[in-house]
């Protein structure tokens, strides 16, 4: 129950996914704005899945146009190990639903090298985000030194996972590394990197994006009132920053 009223108030619930999803475009163009202006920089990080549809608003006018694109720096939460024009990789996902549609420069798109092993490929992307610290491209935590994002966009699995963090595997307790890998995703492929929950935890600005009855009973172990010890994966998300949940109907059904 503890720190129900604060997520109360980023809690919100839409009519339906297209609802969601005009009023996530003005978030994030919102956010992009603010940014772009005080620091001439805004760093995303998108996941896969669903997320990557419910930012189709972002890619049509108004904001198209009035979103400084220039700015954006694009990473991954997550991140599968098949090549980058394979349909499970979560970059193929979102350069053909988002990035292929907006004028971002090439070199700030900040993709998995999908030539490595899990491993190779979870120590090159967090040696490129050292990299993106150290040049200020990417914010640092005050609190903890870990990278902080201006904004991370995260869905969830029915079973209450976000990035490739899964409920009851060792990785969740992850609390050195910005990024490590999995072999044995319970959801396939089993292959993929992820950010660490500190890395997660760190950012500046959260949106969880949820959409779906599927999901209602993890939605309602996380923001209902019967909280469990026994934490989900999504009921770890708590970040230095802000958190803001954007939820359909049906998502929010058993709440
Ligand atoms: O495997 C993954 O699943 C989650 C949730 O996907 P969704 O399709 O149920 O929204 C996603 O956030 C993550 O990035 C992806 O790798």
């Amino acid at each position: 129950m503890a720190g129900a009223s604060s997520t109360e108030k980023n809690k919100q619930v839409f009519e339906s996914e297209e609802d969601l999803a005009v009023d996530l475009a003005e978030y994030v163009a919102h956010l992009s704005d603010q940014f772009a202006k005080t620091r001439g920089a805004f760093t995303v990080v998108l996941s896969g899945g669903s997320l990557v549809k419910s930012l189709r608003k972002l890619v049509e006018p108004p904001y198209i146009d009035l979103v400084d694109w220039s700015k954006w720096h694009v990473f991954w939460a997550d991140e599968r190990v098949v090549p980058k024009d394979h349909p499970d990789s979560n970059y193929f996902l979102a350069y053909n639903g988002f990035l292929s549609k907006i004028p971002i420069p090439a070199g700030n798109v900040y993709a998995i090298n999908d030539a490595l092993s899990a491993e190779g490929a979870a120590d090159d992307y967090e040696t490129c985000l050292k990299h993106l610290v150290k040049n200020r491209t990417i914010e640092v935590s005050e609190i903890n030194g870990f990278p902080k994002f201006d904004l991370m966009l995260l869905g969830m699995g029915p079973d209450g996972h976000v990035a490739s963090l899964f409920h009851g595997h060792p990785l969740v307790k992850e609390n050195k590394k910005w990024v490590t890998f999995i072999k044995d995703s319970p959801k396939p492929p089993p292959e993929r990197i992820t950010l660490t929950f500190p890395v997660i935890n760190a950012s500046a600005h959260i949106a969880l994006i949820v959409v779906g009855a599927g999901k209602a009973d993890a939605v309602r172990s996380t923001l209902g009132s019967d909280q469990d010890t026994d934490l989900l994966p999504v009921q770890m998300v708590s970040p230095d920053g802000k958190l803001n949940w954007f939820l359909d109907k049906g998502a929010a059904s058993k709440l």
